[in-house]
C-alpha cells in the first residue's frame, strides 16, 4: 500500500521570485506528500548541483524545466513501484540513475524534491506527523531558533560584509516563548533603527538591511534592542553570526569591502575573537572560508570550546567532508541544508555522523525559500537542537516557526525546549 504510484514535478516560484522545483509523490493507498526545494545565494563550492536551464530568454536563465522534466520522466519511471517506507532504496535508486558525483545530470533539485515528497507521503500513509514518522517516539526536542534580524553580504544591498546577525532566545521556557521573545526584539530593533534614521527595509531572509558598514554598528543595535525589550543579552538571548566568510576571502586575505579593510588570516581570527569577547556571541558560522582549512584549524584551536563554530560551506552537509573536519580538528558544529547534499538519506547520515562525533547540528533554510516547512519537522525528528530559518517576518521564514509552534503544541507536556 505504500508503493509509489505517481510522481509529479512542477515549476513554482521561491521567495526571491526565482523558479524552483515542487514535487508531489502519491502512493498506491492514495497518500500524498508534497515538497518544494529551496535555493542558496552564498553557495559552497562542493554543494550538489542545482540544475538550471540557462536559457536567457526564460526566467533570466534560472528556469528549472530540465529538473522538472527529469522528475516527470526518468525519476518517475525509476521510483514507480518502490516502497516509500524504504527511503534509502528510493534515494539510492535516484543517485544511481543520476550517475554523477554532484547530481548534476538530473539535478539535486530534482532528486531532493522527490526524496522529501516521498518521506512526507510515507508519513501520511502512517497517519503520523512528519516529525514523528522521522524521529519515532523519542522525538520531542524543540530547537533553539537562530533568528536572522540584520542581513548583509550576499543577502542584502548594503555595505555590511557579514551576511547574518542572529538572535537565539536560549533562556526561553519553550519554543513558543522563544518566538515571542525574538519577535519582540525584532520590533524593538525596527523602532530603534527608524528612530536613528536608518532604513528598515529587509534583506532576503527578512532581517533589516540598514546601510551599516561595520559589524560593530549592527551588534550595538542588536544588543541595545535586546536590552530595551527587557531581556538580558547573553543570558536570555545570545547572538549568533554567519559572516559567510568564503564570500570575501580573496588571494589569502579576508577582504572587508564594506569596511574598506583587508585582514590577513591571523588578523581576521583575532577580529572575530575580539567581537566574541566584546558581545554576547555564542556561535559563529563560516568564520573562515571553505578553502582556508589552515585558518579553520587555527581558529578552532584558539577559540574557547564554548564558542560554537559552525561549518556551512566547508562541509556542505556532506558526511565525508564533516569527517575531514572531525579528524582535522576544525569546527565543532555543522549546518545542515538538505539541498546541499540532495537526498534525505544522505542528510540522515550526515546528522548521525555529527552526533557520533559530538558536533552540534544546526538545521537550516536557504536564502531562497518557499512555504515548505519540512525542515521544521526534521529539526524535531532528528533532535537537532538548533534551527536557522531567518527573521520574524516574511511568510517563507515564519512558516517554519509556525510549524514548530504547532509541533510543540502537539507534543504537549512531552515537549522539551533545547535552550539553556
Ligand atoms: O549561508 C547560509 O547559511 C545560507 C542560509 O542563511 O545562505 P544561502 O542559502 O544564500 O547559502
Ligand atoms: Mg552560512
Amino acid at each position: 500500500m505504500t508503493a509509489i504510484s505517481r510522481v509529479i514535478g512542477r515549476q513554482i516560484l521561491d521567495s526571491r521570485g526565482n523558479p524552483s522545483v515542487e514535487v508531489d509523490v502519491t502512493l498506491v493507498d492514495g497518500s500524498r506528500g508534497r515538497a518544494a526545494v529551496p535555493s542558496g545565494a552564498s553557495t559552497g563550492a562542493a554543494e550538489a548541483v542545482e540544475l538550471r536551464d540557462g536559457d536567457p530568454a526564460r526566467f533570466h536563465g534560472k528556469g528549472v524545466s530540465k529538473a522538472v522534466a527529469a522528475v516527470n520522466g526518468e525519476i518517475a519511471d525509476a521510483v514507480a513501484g518502490l516502497d516509500a517506507e524504504d527511503q534509502a532504496r528510493v534515494d539510492e535508486t535516484m543517485i544511481a540513475l543520476d550517475g554523477t558525483k554532484e547530481k548534476g545530470r538530473l539535478g539535486a533539485n530534482a532528486l531532493l524534491g522527490v526524496s522529501l515528497a516521498t518521506v512526507k507521503a510515507a508519513a501520511v500513509a502512517h497517519d503520523q506527523p512528519l516529525f514523528r514518522y522521522v524521529g519515532g517516539v523519542g522525538a520531542r526536542l524543540l530547537p533553539v531558533p537562530m533568528m536572522n534580524i540584520v542581513n548583509g553580504g550576499a543577502h542584502a544591498d548594503n555595505p555590511l560584509d557579514f551576511q547574518e546577525f542572529m538572535i537565539a532566545p536560549v533562556g526561553a521556557a519553550s519554543f513558543f516563548e522563544a518566538v515571542r521573545m525574538g519577535s519582540e526584539v525584532f520590533h524593538t530593533l525596527r523602532r530603534s533603527l527608524a528612530a536613528a534614521g536608518h532604513s528598515v527595509n529587509v534583506g532576503d531572509e527578512g532581517g533589516f538591511a540598514p546601510t551599516f558598514a561595520t559589524a560593530d554598528q549592527a551588534l550595538e543595535f542588536v544588543v541595545r534592542a535586546i536590552e530595551e525589550t527587557g531581556y538580558r543579552p547573553g543570558t536570555d538571548i545570545t547572538i549568533c553570526l554567519d559572516p559567510a566568510s568564503s564570500e570575501f576571502f580573496r588571494d589569502g586575505l579576508y577582504s572587508y569591502g564594506g569596511e574598506g579593510v583587508d585582514r590577513s588570516v591571523d588578523e581576521h581570527i583575532a577580529y572575530l575573537l575580539d567581537l566574541a569577547a566584546r558581545y554576547p556571541i555564542t556561535s559563529i558560522e563560516d568564520p573562515m572560508a571553505e578553502n582556508d582549512i589552515t585558518g579553520w584549524k587555527k581558529l578552532t584551536a584558539a577559540a574557547a570550546p564554548a564558542l560554537q563554530l559552525v561549518g556551512d560551506d566547508v562541509f556542505c552537509t556532506d558526511a565525508d567532508r564533516l569527517l575531514d573536519g572531525v579528524e582535522g580538528g576544525y569546527a565543532n558544529a555543522i549546518l545542515v541544508k538538505v539541498n546541499q547534499i540532495g537526498t534525505l538519506t544522505e542528510t540522515l547520515r550526515t546528522v548521525d555522523t555529527a552526533h557520533k562525533a559530538g558536533y552540534q547540528v544546526v538545521i537550516s533554510h536557504r536564502s531562497g525559500e518557499t512555504e515548505d516547512t519540512t525542515i521544521a519537522d526534521l529539526a524535531v525528528g532528528l533532535g537537532c537542537g538548533q534551527i536557522k530559518t531567518g527573521s520574524l517576518s516574511r511568510s517563507d521564514r515564519t512558516a517554519k516557526y509556525n510549524q514548530l509552534i504547532r509541533i510543540e503544541e502537539e507534543l504537549g507536556n512531552q515537549a522539551r525546549y533545547a535552550g539553556s
